[in-house]
């Protein structure tokens, strides 16, 4: 075995050697050919492409692939050693192979598609389905040129039938930092599918906390650029993720992936610009404090909810209407009479505006009767008799086209969607209720808030769809895909509104139900959001593995899930055994000195614990903001690197944070501390179960409860997978 495990090694080092050898000489000589700075357009774009190669070889010099594929075609005369990387490389001579197959390749995929197995593997290329058989699939770790670890992952001549998780293992068992990392090197199967999955398609991912949905939707983008290259542009495609410091959080996954200039955006964000409104800063945070600041105070949630039914596509039908009889009652009722014995008639008028006009959307067909109004002023003062008839018909027609456009409805979205809520004056001719029925809590509700100026993010969807049936949304205003991470927070409506906004109904929707933490929004079912598409136009993925922590943490909330929120979605662990999980009561023999309090002197010493251990990222998770904020001022007495996470950071530092598990969804600490995980702090609701299973599974290697000794009946010990009380010193 030993000396197997040599000759690999031993194998590798002379192929990265002569590998290295290879991308130096290519890259010399491209970096010796003169730079083009002439206005030749096909030099101009043959010395970018010299620029791009001579980008690719110098960051491919430094880690030129992860993985080695011995695999033989079924009518090809012998196996073939491929080593694919990140990026892909020609050889100078030609060869039938290349030096380095991007790992977006399609033979590239039985990488990851082969779960091993005697029978032949095969992989979709553009030529047709290829037939043959795997022999090896080797890991190969290489940093800054140095050859590090080789691990065979299968091999058919000795290994017998399974693939083994070992490389898996190993790399799941490493620290983290204040970054999301790709994973092209340990892609696995069922991740694979997706980030492989047909563009024009609304995938749905329901994927378990861990699963990798985000870091999988990232490497969708890329593949998605590499594979439709000529279809779609980074520039075109857009990612939205809850805020602005989780977008700092996934920020080096793509250019690590050779993908820049992808949008990435909050929706509110996104919303604002597009509609050219600027949000209240404080709306999102409050809202969030209202919601968790204490267990068991939350409302009752039901379809009338105005969270949910504004997110529902019901308000869709009520503004659909509402539009339709503004535009039906929209041209005045009078001719136009723009000086004494000139007249337009309204019937011409009605005309162009029903008739000439009517494939525009109301805002553009306004636009366009008025700018037709204008023309056919102009001829008409040229009938004037006289130069003072003139300018006087001149005076008088530009104040009664003006008074004429001000007598068409106000095609403003704020202003029509307050009159759907009765927050200001509606036209005469409206119905005398809103023409569906909006439940009466939500139109009072709302109705009291517009009048104060307050929008909540669940008013944007609303906005964006009468913006966008005043004005449509050509073509070219569209993006080629839209990813949406922690999806289940989103409502059908958002995604209606998005499909307007996207070719080809291309998304990734990514989210878990089990972390619908946010009980006043979102979906409760992924059905919600796959009945908006024909049947053909979507497909449903379920990702139920779990990679981020140990077996331990994620047994112990699986058993939160089962128990408090009688959920299926439990999570199958990768064979990674970790300490068990630590329960602690602040009465656990921890003296507080005089006028200390016991608990914020336990969360002290378990934060002293584990910083003094290998992790790089130690997470203190508190219920709400304002315990993260009491805790913080204790904590950073004795750890003055302690960063605070409030709803406006932009940006993750990583090191040691303390922060309310809300802010915690997408992030990952290789330590968590779960503060106050009691029943003061989480009541019996699922809503409260499902906040303490987001908090424990930010976990990657360990994780400790601190509690006053009432834990909530779904916080359960167990046999090797908890633990009670301190460690031992
Ligand atoms: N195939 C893989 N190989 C190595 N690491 C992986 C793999 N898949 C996921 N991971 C790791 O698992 C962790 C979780 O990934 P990620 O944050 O993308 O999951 P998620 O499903 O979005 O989680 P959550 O729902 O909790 O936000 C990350 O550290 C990621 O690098």
């Amino acid at each position: 075995m030993e000396d197997n495990f040599q000759s690999a090694y031993q194998e590798e080092e002379d192929r990265l050697n002569h590998a290295l050898v290879e991308i130096d000489a290519t890259l010399e000589k491209l970096r010796s050919t003169p730079v083009y700075t002439g206005h030749d357009y096909t030099e101009q774009v043959l010395e970018d492409s010299r620029e791009q190669k001579r980008k690719d070889l110098a960051k491919l010099r430094q880690e030129p692939y992860f993985g080695r594929l011995d695999f033989q075609g079924k009518d090809e005369e012998e196996r073939k050693a491929l080593y694919i990387g990140k990026i892909g490389a020609d050889r100078e001579q030609v060869s039938d192979r290349p030096l380095v197959i991007d790992w977006r390749a399609p033979v590239a995929s039985l990488f990851y598609s082969f779960t091993g197995g005697t029978e032949l593997a095969s992989y979709e290329a553009p030529e047709g389905l290829i037939e043959g058989l795997v022999y090896l699939k080797r890991n190969v770790v290489i940093r800054k040129q140095i050859l590090e670890r080789v691990a065979d992952t299968y091999n058919r001549d000795s290994d017998g039938p399974a693939v083994s998780d070992e490389f898996l293992v190993y790399r799941l068992g490493e620290n983290k930092d204040n970054r999301l990392r790709d994973i092209v090197s340990t892609i696995q199967e069922e991740q694979d599918k997706i980030i492989r999955a047909a563009k024009n398609t609304a995938l749905v991912i329901q994927g378990v906390a861990g699963s990798g949905k985000t870091t999988v939707a990232l490497h969708r983008l890329a593949f998605l650029l590499y594979q439709y290259k000529d279809q779609v542009s980074a520039e075109r495609m857009i990612i939205f993720a809850p805020n602005r410091m989780f977008l700092d959080y996934i920020s080096d996954v793509l250019p690590e992936l050779g993908v820049g200039n992808i949008m990435q955006s909050t929706f509110p964000d996104w919303a604002a610009q597009v509609l050219e409104i600027t949000l209240p800063e404080q709306d999102a945070a409050e809202t969030m404090n209202r919601w968790f600041e204490t267990s068991g105070s939350m409302p009752v949630i039901t379809e009338e909810t105005p969270g949910r039914f504004k997110g529902s596509t019901v308000l869709m039908e009520i503004i659909e209407s509402s539009i339709k009889l503004l535009e039906g009652g929209a041209v005045p009722e009078d001719d136009f009479i723009p000086w004494e014995g000139a007249v337009l008639k309204r019937s011409v008028i009605l005309h162009w505006h029903n008739e000439e006009y009517a494939p525009y959307p109301p805002g553009k067909r306004k636009e366009r009767v008025m700018a037709r109004i204008h023309r056919w002023i102009e001829m008409e003062l040229k009938k004037s008799p006289s130069a003072a008839a003139l300018k006087e018909r001149k005076k008088k027609g530009a104040q009664r086209e003006k008074a004429y456009s001000a007598k068409w409805p106000k095609y403003d979205p704020l202003n029509i969607y307050k009159q759907i809520f009765r927050a200001v004056k509606v036209p005469a001719d409206w119905p005398e209720g809103p023409p569906v029925l909006i439940p009466a809590a939500v139109l009072k509700e709302t109705a009291r808030e517009l009048k104060k100026g307050i929008l909540r993010e669940e008013d944007l969807p609303p906005l964006l769809y009468i913006h966008y049936l005043l004005n449509g949304n050509e073509g070219k205003d569209r993006f080629d895909h839209i990813v949406i991470d922690e999806a289940q927070d989103f409502s059908p409506f958002q995604i209606a509104v998005l499909d307007l906004y996207v070719k080809g109904h291309s998304f990734t929707i990514l989210g878990d139900l089990s972390q619908g933490i946010h009980a006043y929004k979102g979906v409760h079912a992924w059905e919600e959001m796959q009945s908006l598409f024909a049947p053909e136009h979507t497909a449903y993925h379920a990702l139920t593995r779990s990679y981020r922590s140990t077996m331990e943490i994620i047994e112990f909330a699986n058993i939160i899930l089962s128990a408090g929120v009688n959920s299926p979605l439990l999570a199958v662990p990768v064979f990674r055994s970790g300490n068990p999980v630590r329960l602690i009561s602040y009465a656990d023999h921890l003296t507080a000195a005089a006028g200390e309090d016991p608990r914020s002197r336990a969360v002290a010493a378990a934060l002293a614990a584990l910083s003094g251990r290998e992790y790089r990222t130690v997470a203190v998770l508190t219920r709400s903001l304002r315990e993260a904020q009491e805790l913080h001022a204790v904590l950073v007495q004795e750890h003055a690197d302690i960063h605070l996470i409030d709803g406006s950071m932009t940006s993750y530092q990583g090191g040691l944070s303390v922060l309310p598990v809300y802010l915690s969804k997408g992030l990952e600490f290789d330590a968590a501390i779960l503060a106050d995980a009691d029943q003061d702090h989480y009541g019996p609701a699922p809503w409260d179960a499902k906040l303490m299973y987001v908090g424990c599974t930010r976990a990657l290697h360990e994780l400790w409860l601190l509690h006053n000794g009432k834990l909530p009946a779904y916080v359960q010990a167990t046999e090797d997978v908890t633990i009670n009380g301190w460690p031992e010193a």
